[in-house]
């Protein structure tokens, strides 16, 4: 009772399977309307954390604004310090956020760390080098014997992190506590940013019950609604969860269209490969949605199109498979349109053992990174495999066209 859709067509062998990128190109594509300027939003630094920046930003000051002491001690005309030391006089103090008189020769002022250093001034003698060693009360004052001192030493300088003018965040940035740090250390109290993306994630099938649920003889319990709700918050997402459908696709339907108002994607899981009961396929009958296989182990049956003009992705329903999905064709879809979430950063390590792949799939397996730097399967090539992936950091890649890896030999990963 497998209907197949309209517009789509299914192919099931990696013979005529699209590619990994093919796929996410059209990932990319389908996506593409979410990166419009009526979706972009001004938010306070504290509100945009994990967000993608839509345009440039210039520093519009230089850091530090102006020459400033790295240390407790005193501020110093270089010159003025024979090799064997010299007893200068002590000017009145330099407290941070004081704006000082210029030094005149002869002459130290007791500053402090984050202080103005004063005009003529050229370098910072800490206190403990000093003699005495501590400051002494202010207005009594006195001499200090300061050793020779190199020109420079403990002045960070105005523009020494950045100049004013200077791109201090590059368009597509994901913001991270550094790089919200750096705005707010420039004084731009908010920043444009993408909007959220809005998630409508439904998983699917009669034998999947909800955890704290009944399991009867034949069911299991709903992983992959946690999984990648999980997944999509972690990754920025905005998820609503549409609970468990069953296989009967018009009440999918009915489903999708009541809680699809206001979704910018519609995610679901299974349904989507050759049974007899593909609740998802038969759903999106009457829909612009393609059903096919990509050339990758797991995630290899995918669907995508829009519903009722939303855009849809249908992710196969083994919980690895859906999570490997979700991590090859989404999440870098949205930063490359969006800047967030950051992509994964890939790292190259040797093998702790050998493997076998199908050759002409690409292949995700997962790993833990070791302290060697080498990295250990977790679990075998199958998308049960849950405890395994729960084990696991990175996504090891074996290229389509590669059957065979020795030990030691070196792969792609992405930190999880
Ligand atoms: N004759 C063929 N059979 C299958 C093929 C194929 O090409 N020909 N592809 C296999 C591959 S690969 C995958 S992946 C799955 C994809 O199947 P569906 O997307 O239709 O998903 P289901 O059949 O609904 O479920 C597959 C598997 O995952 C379990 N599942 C489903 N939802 C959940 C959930 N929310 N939480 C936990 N586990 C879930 C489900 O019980 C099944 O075991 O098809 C293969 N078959
Ligand atoms: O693609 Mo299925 O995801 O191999 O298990």
């Amino acid at each position: 009772m497998t209907s197949h859709p309209p517009h789509g067509h299914a192919q099931h062998g990696a013979e005529n399977a699209r590619s990994v990128a093919g796929h996410a190109a059209a990932v990319a594509e389908l996506l593409r309307p979410l990166r419009s300027a009526d979706r972009e939003e001004t938010l306070p630094l504290s509100r945009a954390l994990g967000r993608g920046l839509v345009h440039d930003v210039a520093a519009p000051l230089s850091l530090p604004p102006f020459a400033n002491s790295q240390m407790d001690g005193y501020a110093v005309r270089s010159a003025d310090i024979d090799d064997g030391g010299t007893d200068l006089r002590i000017m009145p103090p330099v407290p941070a956020g004081s704006s000082p008189q210029a030094l005149e020769p002869g002459t130290a002022a007791p500053i402090m760390t984050g202080a103005m250093v004063p005009a003529g001034a050229d370098a910072v003698v800490p206190i403990e080098k000093a003699v005495p060693d501590h400051f002494l009360a202010p207005g009594h004052g006195g001499t200090v014997r300061l050793p020779a001192t190199a020109p420079g030493t403990y002045v960070r300088i105005a523009g020494s992190d950045i100049a004013a003018g200077e791109r201090a965040l590059a368009a597509g940035t994901c913001l991270g506590p550094a790089q919200l740090g750096l705005l707010a250390a420039l004084g731009i109290p908010e920043v444009a940013v993408h909007k959220a993306v809005t998630v409508l994630l439904v998983t699917t099938g009669d034998e999947v019950v909800e955890p704290g649920g009944t399991l009867t003889p034949g069911r299991i319990y709903d992983s992959n609604g946690t999984l990648l709700e999980t997944a999509m918050k972690q990754a920025g997402l905005s998820v609503r969860r549409a609970g468990i459908a069953n296989d009967n696709p018009a009440e999918l339907q009915d489903l999708l269209r009541a809680q699809s108002q206001g979704a910018d994607l519609i995610v679901t899981t299974g349904g989507v490969s050759k049974g007899a009961y593909e609740v998802v396929r038969q759903a999106m009958a009457d829909q612009p949605v393609e059903f096919l296989h990509v050339a990758m182990q797991p995630g290899g049956p995918q669907g995508i199109g829009t519903f009722d003009g939303v855009p849809f992705l249908g992710f196969p329903g083994n919980p690895v498979s859906c999570l490997v999905s979700f991590e090859m064709f989404l999440r870098p879809a949205l930063s490359a349109l969006l800047g967030a979430p950051a992509p994964r950063l890939p790292l190259r390590a040797r093998l702790g053992q050998p493997l076998t792949s199908p050759g002409r799939k690409h292949q995700v397996r997962r790993g833990s990174l070791q302290p060697d730097g080498t990295v250990r399967l977790e679990g075998g090539e199958s998308s049960h495999l849950m405890h395994a992936l729960a084990g696991s950091n990175v996504l090891v890649h074996v290229p389509a066209g590669v059957t065979e890896l020795a030990a030691g030999h070196e792969v792609e990963v992405w930190m999880l």
